[in-house]
């Protein structure tokens, strides 16, 4: 491994003064790590926020909306609704509610609330996402919101100001341009009706270091970093920013393959992903502390960028890529691109350290690539197609979508070409209102032509298979293709499935396949994997080395007692030859390993370890 050359801004060399110099950005708290031994109400009056209560709360009753600007983790997401509480905007049957672009920070945010407040999870504080509701009584609420329906839901909630003045509205962020926010709910409005908080400090410094040459491969880059961060420096939790499933998996996959040349007495290294394939309780497994003498690596995608806390972050390692949906309204077609990060979303990233201590952020880009990044993200609604949008705006009433204010206009082709759309599906009708369908597809949490085709699919009979498209269209890739020789075996793997009709019918087999099964999690897994490392998994065949990072890999997914992965196992044992060898080379295989039945290693002349007695028995 090459020793990694970083840059930290106003120094003389890479590398040398990361562990002194900071980047400091407002005023930082010196205060010592928040053990658990300090109870919740000092970590909360240790925060930033604390010392802007009473001027916060004063500004809130003041004003109609309130735009909070504030250093990443200085206390706006979690405390601001707790101030509200505690000050009875909650009494006579209201309720303060927060959204949150993300599932996993509107559970975890959730759970932190609930944690302070001294309540059960679902209780007094609660959250809603879709499919899953915790909230019984709940007086304080998060929601989960995509991005471009915050966008909407300020316009609507601008619309509801006026009707109902007594409704407060804050909007907070670390990364917000609060004049245009200011400007926006002040237009129409009295000069009142809006005012800026901005509250300084943050919680524990963290320090930039910049890569001193672009690298050509990110994802082979952060590898190194996490590993040469793990070998170097001192106890601390690493989280990544990839841009996806696909480069999240190499990434562990090349971490994984480093494993077992780890130091015997060094600390151990947990691997695991983040992404919006996963369902909430893989996403939520994040959260947990790593084990005892091992460091967690948590490789994720953007959806870990804003508002998250994951306790024992110290590094970040950000790619300084994400990926974005992009929509063309001349072919109405949406693509995925992967563009470079803006200076907001960076400092976002970097914002996931120094929360519960000071941290250590390492951009895999040059410095003078940070001036050429653009200063914040385009919003969602002005690069997406409105067709879905706009219904949902006709289904809360807003029928003149001329006249709704918007915080960010969308391109005027975009908007033309979802209506014409919609009234073409007869969802629209021409006095330019909801039809009965389209009422009835608004209230369906899925995208229009898919709620229509379910729809639909009663008159041919079809409702079953349609309702299995539609659930499989909902989820991301289920093929993995690998590069190189095994995705060629991974592609003819893939053609037992295909559908002359197309790719819905080829989802359709797959589901299909998949229920035949049993519907075991493993299978689709295993399949996947054993697929990528070029292994047919009938016959377990295939050399050491392969057979070696599947089964890390495997381990790693936590399918480890499916029936066809304990077959694995053995066929491992044999072909690595055997626990004994593995025990002298590779730790990691002898954990992997000590889960086959004793009885099997015996049969086959090796030895096994025994969990109880920490003794190796041979036969
Ligand atoms: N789950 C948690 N475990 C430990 N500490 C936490 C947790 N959640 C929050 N904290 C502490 O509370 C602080 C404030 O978190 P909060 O999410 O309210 O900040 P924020 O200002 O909203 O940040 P951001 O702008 O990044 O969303 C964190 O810096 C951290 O010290």
């Amino acid at each position: 491994m090459t020793s990694l050359q970083f840059w930290k801004p106003g120094t003389v060399g890479p590398g040398s003064t990361l562990d002194r110099a900071t980047e400091t950005e407002g005023n930082v708290i010196p205060s010592a790590p928040l053990s658990s031994s300090v109870s919740i109400q000092v970590a909360r009056e240790r925060l930033p926020i604390h010392k802007h209560r009473e001027k916060l709360l004063y500004c809130i009753e003041k004003h109609g909306v309130v735009i909070v600007v504030g250093q990443t983790g200085c206390g706006k997401t979690t405390q601001l609704p707790q101030y509200l509480y505690e000050v009875g905007w909650a009494a006579d049957g209201n309720v303060i509610a927060c959204t949150q672009p993300r599932r996993v920070a509107a559970t975890s945010v959730a759970g932190r609330v609930a944690t302070e407040v001294g309540t059960i999870l679902g209780d007094e504080v609660g959250y809603t996402i879709r499919f899953e509701d915790r909230h019984h009584g709940t007086k304080i609420d998060e929601a989960h919101e995509r991005s471009i329906y915050t966008d909407l839901m300020l316009g609507i909630l601008k619309k509801i100001r006026r009707k109902r003045p007594a409704l407060r509205l804050i909007v907070s962020s670390a990364t917000l341009d609060a004049t245009s926010f200011l400007d926006y709910f002040t237009a129409g409005n009295s000069p009142d009706e809006a005012a800026i908080v901005s509250l300084e400090g943050r919680m524990y410094p963290v320090q930039v270091a910049y890569l001193q040459e672009p690298t050509s491969d990110y994802v082979r880059k952060a590898a190194e970093v996490v590993w040469s961060i793990h070998l170097q420096q001192g106890p601390g939790d690493i989280l990544v920013f990839l841009t996806g499933r696909e480069e999240i998996d190499r990434c562990l996959e090349e971490l994984a393959e480093l494993l077992p040349t780890l130091p015997r007495n060094a600390m151990r290294l947990t691997l695991l992903a983040l992404h919006a394939g996963l369902t909430t309780n893989e996403q939520l497994r994040v959260f947990e502390p790593a084990e005892r003498g091992s460091r967690k690596v948590i490789v994720a995608t953007n959806i870990a960028e804003a508002s998250v806390t994951i306790d024992g972050i110290k590094f970040v390692v950000d790619s300084g890529f994400v990926k974005i949906r992009t929509y063309n309204p001349s072919t109405s077609l949406s693509s995925l691109a992967t563009v470079p990060v803006s200076q907001a979303s960076a400092t976002q990233r970097a914002g996931r350290a120094g929360r519960t201590s000071s941290g250590i952020c390492y951009r895999l880009y040059p410095e003078s690539a940070m001036d050429k990044l653009s200063p914040t993200t385009q919003p969602e609604i002005t690069r997406t197609d409105l067709t879905t949008p706009i219904l949902q705006l006709k289904s809360l009433g807003v029928d003149d979508l001329m006249k709704f204010e918007w915080v960010s206009s969308p391109p005027a082709e975009s908007v033309l070409r979802a209506l014409e759309g919609l009234v073409a599906a007869g969802m629209v009708g021409e006095d330019g209102r909801l039809t009965v369908v389209g009422e009835k597809v608004a209230e369906c949490p899925v995208e229009v032509n898919i709620a229509r085709m379910l729809f639909m699919s009663k008159d041919y009979k079809c409702g079953e298979e349609i309702l299995t498209i539609a659930a499989m269209t909902a989820v991301q890739d289920v093929f993995v293709i690998p590069d190189g020789a095994a995705g060629a075996l991974a592609e003819l793997e893939r053609r037992k499935f295909t559908a002359e009709e197309g790719d819905h019918l080829t989802l359709l087999n797959a589901y299909n396949a998949f229920t035949r099964y049993g519907r075991a999690a493993s299978w689709s897994q295993l399949k996947k994997y054993m697929q990528r490392f070029g292994l047919p998994l009938e016959s377990c065949e295939g050399d050491a080395k392969r057979l070696r990072k599947c089964l890390i890999c495997t381990r790693k997914h936590n399918f480890a007692r499916s029936p066809e992965f304990r077959v694995i196992h053995k066929e491992a044992a044999f072909r690595l030859g055997g626990f004994h060898e593995m025990e002298e080379t590779k730790k990691t295989q002898i954990r992997i390993l000590t889960e086959i039945e004793p009885d099997w290693l015996l049969e086959h002349g090796h030895k096994y370890y025994d969990k109880r007695t920490g003794a190796s028995v041979s036969s």
